[in-house]
Formats: structure tokens, C-alpha cells, sequence
């Protein structure tokens, strides 16, 4: 049965007379990394907030099965986070960072090495924070979000400032804790980044929710494209309209592959009407543009 890890209902957010947050509502489930999606300005990050306490909102939030408000937030002990820039005190060090944070149980010196190894921050951890690059300061809140191995966590953008090496070692950190049992609610505006990463959808716009969808939803929304060049690009096109087929562009030949097209049928088509056919390719359509159509029906 599926556990509700956060639950966020009618959350509203305004800042002087401009309403952030209209009537929110959305669950992360035990066990899924959660996408949050929307355009800069959108309201991902003042969602993140408002969950987290650091302002205050209209609504209700409910982790683990605890109500948490501005004022009551005994729930948000089992939370990590790392929200815009991490906090840090440019002279103290990463190591020392990592041991303010880690709660003082028996295992907090192996929970400090386990986050160390796991980043790849042994190589500068005793330097002092001043120092780090911005990448290596995201590490370090990402670090700092993950050391007390929350049931929950919370990331904004977290893959800024990060280089390729690094986003991907995050990438697959992220799936690793996640096999484990941590939920994750992970905003950004880079597609592509949650596409790797994410399985549920919260697509917001203007401080609304416009669409809780899952990924593979989204990837099944996607267009598929089949390329062709034949020696009669011209006629072939023609014989693919004839047929019922959905051409889009004629030198090279482009055909909108629907459910119930096959390349096999969409290639005897051609060969059975005289067609010699040169090169075939697979192209699939814009992610981005399956959130933009969503955002516009
Ligand atoms: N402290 C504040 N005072 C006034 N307006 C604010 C404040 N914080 C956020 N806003 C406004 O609320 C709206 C949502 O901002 P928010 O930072 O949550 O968006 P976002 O989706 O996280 O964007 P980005 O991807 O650029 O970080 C924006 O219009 C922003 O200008």
C-alpha cells in the first residue's frame, strides 16, 4: 500500500498584494522522487518554503503523518533540505559544517564518513568552506541535507553549479537513497535534469498546480518521429500521405509515428510501391515541449 510521506493542501502564499501560491495541493509517496516543474517565477521554490517552515503560508502540510505548521514543526526533524544557497560559515570547515548538523546518535561519525564518501568530498572537506567553489558549496548543502538520512528531502534546483561528473554522481546518489526508502521532492526549470530523475510530476505555473502527472505519462505523450531518405522523396511522401500516414516534412521524409503506426508497415508502404529506401532514423520529439503543449491545454 502506498504511504503519504508529505501531503500539501490549498497552500496559498502572498507576498504584499501578490498572491504566490493559490491553493496548492500535492502528495510525495514513500519511496519516489517527485518533480517539482515550472518556469522562473513559477513558485517552486516559495512551495519549498512553506513546507519547510522558513515562511509563513495559508494550508495544511502534513509529513509523515504530522501536521506541521509555522509554529509546530516537530515534523520536519526527519527532513533534509538544501534550499537557493546553502547556509555556511565561510571559516569553519566542510567536515566541521557536516558535524554541527549530524544529530548526536551513535552512528553520527559513520552517517559524517557515509555522506563524505558518497559526494566525493573527501579531497576538500577539511579546507575551509570560504574557499569552495560554488559547486562544491552545493555539494557540501546537499552534504548537509542528506546527513541525518531523512525520510524526506527536500531540493531546490540542486543540480546548479554542478559540473557534468558531478550531476551525475548526484544523479545516481539520489536512485541510491531512493532504493533505500528516502522520498525526494527536487524542483528545476532543467527538463532534461528531471527527466533522468524523476518519476512523479507536479507541473506549476503562476503559483498553480496545472498538472500531477508521472514521467512515464509525460515520455508516452512524447512524439515519435521516423526520418527517411529514399530515392524518390517526393512520390514517397506522396504514397505515405495516400496511406493514412501523418508526413511532416518531405526532403528528408518525416513521419509522425502514432500508436498504431509501425515502422515495419510505414516501410512496406514504400518498398511494395517501387520506393527504394536509403536511410531510416528514429527521432523523438522535444520533452520540453510535451510540459509546454501540457501548460497550454
Ligand atoms: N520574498 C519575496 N517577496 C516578494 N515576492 C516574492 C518573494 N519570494 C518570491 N516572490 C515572488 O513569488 C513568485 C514565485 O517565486 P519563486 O521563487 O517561488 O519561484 P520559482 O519557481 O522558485 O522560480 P526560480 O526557478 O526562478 O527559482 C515570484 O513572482 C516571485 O517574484
Amino acid at each position: 500500500m502506498e504511504e503519504t510521506v508529505l501531503s500539501v493542501r490549498r497552500l496559498s502564499k502572498s507576498f504584499g498584494r501578490k498572491q504566490a501560491l493559490h491553493h496548492v495541493s500535492f502528495d510525495c509517496q514513500a519511496g519516489r522522487i517527485v518533480g517539482l516543474i515550472g518556469a522562473n517565477g513559477a513558485g517552486k521554490t516559495t512551495i519549498m518554503k512553506a513546507i519547510l517552515s522558513l515562511i509563513k503560508s495559508q494550508g495544511d502540510i502534513t509529513i509523515n503523518g504530522q501536521a506541521s505548521t509555522f509554529n509546530h514543526h516537530a515534523a520536519l526533524a526527519d527532513v533534509g533540505a538544501l534550499i537557493e544557497y546553502p547556509g555556511i560559515y565561510p571559516f569553519l570547515s566542510g567536515r566541521d559544517h557536516l558535524k554541527l548538523f549530524a544529530r548526536p546518535t551513535a552512528d553520527k561519525v559513520q552517517r559524517i564518513q557515509t555522506v563524505i564518501r558518497d559526494l566525493h568530498l573527501a579531497p576538500y572537506i577539511d579546507r575551509r568552506v570560504k574557499g569552495y567553489s560554488l559547486g562544491m558549496r552545493q555539494k557540501m548543502g546537499i552534504a548537509l541535507a542528506l546527513v541525518n538520512q531523512p525520510r524526506l528531502v527536500i531540493l531546490d534546483e540542486p543540480m546548479n553549479g554542478l559540473d557534468p561528473q558531478a550531476t551525475k554522481d548526484l544523479r545516481e546518489l539520489i536512485k541510491k537513497k531512493q532504493a533505500q526508502g528516502t522520498t525526494f521532492l527536487i524542483s528545476s526549470h532543467i527538463l532534461g535534469e528531471l527527466q533522468k530523475l524523476a518519476e512523479d510530476l507536479i507541473v506549476i505555473d503562476h503559483g498553480r498546480v496545472v498538472h500531477q502527472t508521472t514521467m512515464q505519462e509525460l515520455l508516452a505523450r512524447n512524439q515519435h518521429f521516423l526520418v527517411l531518405t529514399t530515392d524518390q522523396d517526393l512520390r514517397a511522401a506522396g504514397i505515405l500521405a495516400e496511406n493514412g500516414y501523418l508526413v511532416t516534412a518531405h526532403a528528408p521524409i518525416r513521419v509522425q509515428l502514432r500508436a498504431a503506426d509501425t515502422v515495419a508497415a510505414v516501410l512496406k508502404t514504400l518498398t511494395s510501391n517501387g520506393v527504394s529506401i536509403e536511410d531510416v532514423q528514429h527521432e523523438d520529439g522535444d520533452f520540453e515541449q510535451s510540459i509546454l503543449d501540457m501548460l497550454r491545454e
